[in-house]
């Protein structure tokens, strides 16, 4: 069984004056410790998706299951990161990366040691009693993944957590969170508007048609890409060819638009 399965899923927003058709229809699975990258045409309806599958929003039709059960509220078993780091700057990095572990009620001492042991990982441990303001943006972004994947979630989203940096950190975290990841076996769905980075970083690419959004195409990128770490499957000769191919298909969406 797929640990996340999102079947005839429908949004549509109401605003005072009209509906919003967001989401035509979706369906596709997650299997369990597989990373997915959902990408489409701006305005295409990839946060409503994210969203939803959060718990933050119901589908107005169809569901969302997460390992058999419906996601019908936000919950400790999906972690969900942001573009923003969010973190809370009266706070230290060290209260900041528990704070999902004191609102769930989870702050024990193996899992206090868990987030150390993350933080560790992520090259952040001296700056544990740092104020978040004294760190950088790439720093701040792996604190806020610390923090995240602190509450031990079964599914991670990951809403365009790189696309606020700029271009040689974005690389490095990228790598980095992918290693973290792979190593955790941690079920991941990644929104990004960079081709390259959902084809460096996941097993397989969702792509979007334009709103009201439908599952245009499922890339499943292949084995010689997913087995390298991202810097170094962006310079394979198969990038290129798997970047064309789905930068035509974008293409082809954004001018029937
Ligand atoms: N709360 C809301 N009320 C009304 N319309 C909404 C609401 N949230 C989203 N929409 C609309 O639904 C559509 C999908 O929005 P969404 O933010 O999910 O797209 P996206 O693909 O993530 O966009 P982008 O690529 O620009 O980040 C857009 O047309 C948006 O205007």
């Amino acid at each position: 069984m797929a640990l996340l399965n999102l079947r005839h899923v429908k949004k549509h927003f109401f605003t005072q004056e009209h509906v919003v058709e967001a989401i035509r229809e979706i369906n596709f699975q997650v299997e369990k410790g597989e990373f997915v990258s959902i990408i489409g045409p701006s305005g295409c309806g990839k946060t409503t998706v994210l969203s939803m599958i959060a718990g933050l929003t119901s589908p107005s039709s169809g569901q969302i299951e997460l390992s058999g059960s419906r996601v019908t509220e936000p919950s400790a078993e999906i972690g969900y990161m942001l573009q923003q780091d969010y973190l809370f700057p009266w706070l230290t990095i060290g209260k900041n990366m528990t704070i999902g572990l004191d609102v769930t009620k989870m702050k024990t001492v193996e899992n206090k040691e868990y987030a150390l042991d993350l933080l560790e990982q992520m090259g952040l441990l001296d700056r544990v009693d740092d104020m978040p303001h004294e760190l950088s943006g790439g720093m701040r972004q792996r604190v806020a993944l610390v923090r995240t994947l602190a509450t031990k979630p079964s599914l991670l989203l990951l809403d365009e957590p790189f696309s606020a940096l700029d271009f040689q950190t974005k690389l490095k975290l990228e790598d980095l969170i992918h290693d973290t990841l792979k190593a955790q076996k941690k079920t991941t769905v990644l929104v990004t508007h960079d081709i390259g980075e959902a084809i460096a970083m996941s097993d397989r690419v969702v792509l979007l048609g334009h709103r009201p959004s439908f599952v245009q195409e499922i890339f499943t990128i292949p084995n010689e890409l997913r087995e390298l770490k991202p810097l170094q499957a962006r310079n394979h000769p198969t990038y290129q060819t798997w970047f064309q191919r789905i930068w035509k298909e974008l293409e082809s969406l954004e001018s029937t638009s």
